[in-house]
């Protein structure tokens, strides 16, 4: 996990493991169940890897929302959202306070998704004002509402990034939060380090929060590497920046950056009784775990 600040300030089987880590009670989300078709039961690993990944993500989110709560206009600019539920949740944890989601994907994706939150009473219901947009020009596709927008734009393309969150009413020069949850190491590395540059270069009071993948030759790394080989997918940051991604963000125009790995996360941040009542949920004999020095 690393963000990164300036100024002042295979998609669904991630949300079905996030719904099965959910399910068994690790964190609370009733959301993310509309945007799978069925709940399978995850490992306890995995179950636990995902709840780390989520609370560490919403650890950060927090943080934005304590630094900037004098702020009037705040956002959250979430690039390759995916299926993920993250306005909806925290929306009904009346957490946003007056905070603005803008998610992106690809236009083929953004449309599934705004076809499913259309179709689905409890999504549409959260979101009373809402307009289904499709741009003919850029081929986007939107859900626009008062704090919640939905957007598909290739996030590589920054003219057409641009011109698009234009469009959609996101202001550059506000305090955001930009978000993007394994996402980046997808691409090239060209095009990861022209997203993390355009959002330094546009967004000048922000914060870029990334989760993603590190220490590939540790047991853990190999066995992630072995399984995206045979889905012939590469993990292509990794290689160029396999500790931390501090080489990948400062030469980018980001003033700061700081990387923690999640058992730091977990052992430094998280309270004692949070871990025990993680770790009551489902024992599990072995696991390997690096703490740190
Ligand atoms: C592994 S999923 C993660 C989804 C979500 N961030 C989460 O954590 O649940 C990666 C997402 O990034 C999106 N994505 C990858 N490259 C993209 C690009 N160039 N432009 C827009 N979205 C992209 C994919 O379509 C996919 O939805």
């Amino acid at each position: 996990m690393c963000s990164c600040s300036r100024g002042s300030g295979r998609m669904l089987c991630y949300v079905v493991s996030k719904v099965s880590a959910a399910a068994q009670g690790y964190f609370h989300d009733d959301f993310l169940k509309h945007f799978v078709c069925k709940v399978s039961r995850r490992a306890p690993l995995i179950n636990r890897g995902y709840y780390v990944r989520w609370k560490a993500v919403d650890h950060c989110l927090k943080q934005f929302f304590h630094a900037t709560q004098s702020c009037s206009r705040r956002q959250i600019l979430s690039l390759g959202a995916g299926f993920d539920s993250l306005y909806f949740r925290l929306h009904a944890e009346g957490a946003l306070g007056g905070v603005t989601v803008f998610e992106v994907d690809f236009p083929e994706v953004a449309r599934r998704k705004a076809a499913l939150i259309n179709s689905n009473t409890c999504l549409k219901d959260m979101l009373p004002d809402r307009e289904t947009v499709s741009n003919q020009q850029t081929n986007a596709v939107f859900i626009r509402s008062g704090h919640y927008n939905l957007i598909g734009v290739d996030v590589r393309k920054e003219q057409e990034v641009e011109v698009t969150l234009s469009g959609a009413g996101l202001q550059w020069d506000a305090p955001t939060l930009v978000l993007s949850e394994v996402v980046l190491t997808y691409m090239e590395t060209q095009w990861s380090d022209a997203v993390i540059g355009w959002a330094a270069k546009l967004l000048p009071q922000s914060v870029f929060v990334m989760y993603e993948q590190i220490h590939p030759d540790d047991p853990f790394g190999r066995v992630m590497q072995n399984h995206f080989l045979k889905l012939n997918s590469t993990i292509h940051a990794l290689k160029q920046y396999p500790d931390t991604v501090t080489g990948l963000c400062l030469p980018q125009g980001w003033e700061k950056c700081v990387c923690l790995d999640m058992n730091q996360f977990y052992f430094d941040l998280l309270l004692e009784d949070e871990r025990q009542r993680v770790e009551g949920l489902e024992p599990f004999d072995e696991f390997e775990v690096r703490k740190p020095p």
